[in-house]
């Protein structure tokens, strides 16, 4: 595996892969990976001749700026993650080399990028699809590979490629989870032990919430996800919202969709969580 850091010798080693034929996956990263991250890795391993892994923390995502400072970062142990799972590329470059001026461009999606993540952080998608955008310019990947941990996320970039029509697959991939059902994140690195403990009520009450929904209403179940988090000291609701998987729009009646989405946002002490969970028809 090679670790680039300039754009010129990324796309210096990305002509002769080209120039022999090979495809190439990307898969977007801002580091501190988990088995999470590898499992998006190995997926592209296995279905393109080379695999550019960015790490990349994009301050334009960040409306919070003690949570872009308090991003963990861990590049030594990410590239040893990566080589074993047979990366090609790791591009780790600064954000002089990714924004040398301010990127002015702005992205709308609504109303995919105007609900929950959206609401609740100003600007994140916009800096998400410049920094996507700007990566699948660079590297010209046949495919790019997303978690659907981050649903909204997922959506909103298919939506762009549709848009402004890269020629590219987006490849969408399930949730990898802790033996206890957390959901992997970088950002669980910043909890205490106890938070850790805390924050298994999460993914509990989202796996809960789907066989209550099994007997009750959406408004129901709705309430039930609200008060299981409110019972829990530690743990504070910013939001949960039932929604259609295509549209991220709430349905009122399980009837409205048949594929629904609980998208759940929850602060465990300081450190902000996001799960989803699919409820079936
Ligand atoms: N547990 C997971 N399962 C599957 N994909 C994941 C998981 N965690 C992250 N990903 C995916 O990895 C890619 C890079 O995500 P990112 O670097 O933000 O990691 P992260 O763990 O989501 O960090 P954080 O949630 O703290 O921002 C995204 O496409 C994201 O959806
Ligand atoms: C896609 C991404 C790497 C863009 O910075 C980021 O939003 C993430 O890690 O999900
Ligand atoms: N995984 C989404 C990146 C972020 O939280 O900014």
């Amino acid at each position: 595996m090679e670790i680039v850091h300039s754009i010129k010798d990324l796309q210096a080693g990305l002509a002769a892969l080209r120039a022999q034929g090979k495809t190439v996956g990307l898969v977007p990263t801002m580091g501190a990976l988990h088995a999470g991250h590898a499992s998006l890795v190995k997926r592209s391993v296995a279905e393109n001749d080379a695999t550019v892994v960015s790490i990349f923390v994009n301050p334009t995502q960040f409306n919070d700026k003690n949570d872009l400072a308090k991003y963990p970062r861990t590049l030594e142990a990410d590239c040893r993650l990566l080589e074993q799972c047979g990366a090609t590329f790791a591009f780790a470059p600064s954000v002089e080399e990714i924004y040398p001026e301010p990127d002015t461009r702005h992205f709308s999606y609504a109303p995919l990028d105007t609900v929950m993540e959206g609401a609740f952080r100003p600007g994140h998608f916009n800096g998400v699809c410049q920094i996507v955008s700007k990566l699948f310019d660079m590297v010209k990947p046949d495919r790019a590979y997303f978690g659907e941990k981050d649903f909204q996320q997922l959506a909103i970039i298919r939506e762009m490629v549709r848009q402004m029509k890269f020629p590219l697959e987006i490849v969408g991939c399930p949730i990898v989870r802790e033996a206890d059902g957390l959901a992997l994140s970088s950002r669980n690195q910043r909890l205490s032990a106890d938070e850790r403990q805390t924050a298994l009520k999460i993914s509990q009450t989202l796996f809960a919430s789907v066989e209550f929904a099994a007997s009750h209403t959406v408004a129901e179940t709705q309430k039930f996800v609200e008060d299981s988090i409110a019972a829990v000291p530690g743990l504070r609701l910013e939001y949960f919202e039932l929604v259609d998987g295509n549209t991220l729009q709430k349905i009122a009646d399980w009837a409205d969709t048949d594929y629904a989405v609980g998208c759940i946002t929850v602060f465990c002490g300081e450190v902000r969580l996001i799960d989803n969970i699919k409820y079936k028809s």
